[in-house]
């Protein structure tokens, strides 16, 4: 029998956002290290992104797991150092061990005021520190009842200004992860639907078409178990959010990616 072709690498994690006490994503961050061979057996990149105040304790749990798991921020600032009161030093995730660091989430744009002009400039800072950026993008209103094709246009011209601000700001061969992240599907019942979802982020791949450096694209937004399987044409992955607080539900996606 010819030998069994390797898998390709998939990527799942979650970010707690501001959800679990400093003891709830202690116990949790023990759980995700418990997931760390399954995910390394099965070729996929597992991450987790705690609030800021929890970020040491998770690093250290996570740095004495055999098999990694990669460690996010949920934002930073963009310069290194400085008269910044309140922000969070790039430089200073990189030195506690901080891999991936999350920009732009719907939440941030919405609530906090953020934009691609800053998310570009975050962007810049976590590659000049040696981390890898992960740009939440997505168009805000729900498909109408118009033809779905209007609605895949209408997503990725709203996702194209958001991944070319960052993009010119990041040099060509750095790595970047993109989480295509409809807004309207962000903490409803269920994900955004296959043929939109894989539609739009086929568009994305390609607007990533001449890049270096490796571009991974995640689905965000309701996602859990059953989700990778519709999606997998589309995406290398998923970022979840609600569903992954049973810990059980990140280990079936694992499976899910492992089987696909
Ligand atoms: O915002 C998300 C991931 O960044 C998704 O959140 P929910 O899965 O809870 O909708």
């Amino acid at each position: 029998m010819p030998p069994v072709p390797p898998l390709e690498r998939r990527i799942v994690g979650t970010s707690l956002k501001m959800y679990f006490s400093p003891s709830r994503t202690l116990s949790y961050t023990k759980n995700i290290a418990s997931l760390a061979p399954l995910a390394a057996a099965s070729n996929v990149d597992l991450f987790l992104i705690p609030d800021f105040l929890n970020l040491t304790s998770c690093a250290s749990i996570l740095s004495s797991t055999p098999d990694p798991v990669l460690l996010g921020a949920q934002d930073t600032y963009f310069e290194d150092y400085g008269a910044f009161t309140g922000e969070v030093s790039p430089q200073s995730l990189k030195d506690i061990g901080v891999s991936i660091v999350e920009l732009g989430h719907a939440e941030r744009r919405r609530l906090f005021g953020e934009t691609d002009g800053n998310i570009a400039k975050k962007a810049a800072a976590v590659v000049r520190n040696g981390m890898i950026p992960l740009i939440c993008v997505g168009e805000v209103s729900a498909p109408s009842s118009g033809p779905a094709s209007a609605a895949v246009g209408m997503a990725v011209r709203e996702c194209r200004t958001q991944m070319l601000s960052a993009l010119a700001a990041i040099p060509d061969g750095s790595e970047v992860i993109f989480a295509y992240e409809p807004v309207w599907a962000i903490g409803a019942s269920e994900p955004a639907g296959k043929d939109h979802v894989v539609a739009v982020t086929k568009e994305l791949r390609r607007i990533c078409g001449e890049r270096k450096g490796r571009v991974r694209i995640l689905y965000g937004g309701s996602a859990g178990p059953g989700t990778f399987e519709n999606l997998k044409e589309g995406v290398d992955g998923l970022f979840l959010g609600r569903f992954a607080h049973e810990v059980g539900n990140l280990e079936k996606v694992i499976e899910e990616m492992k089987r696909t």
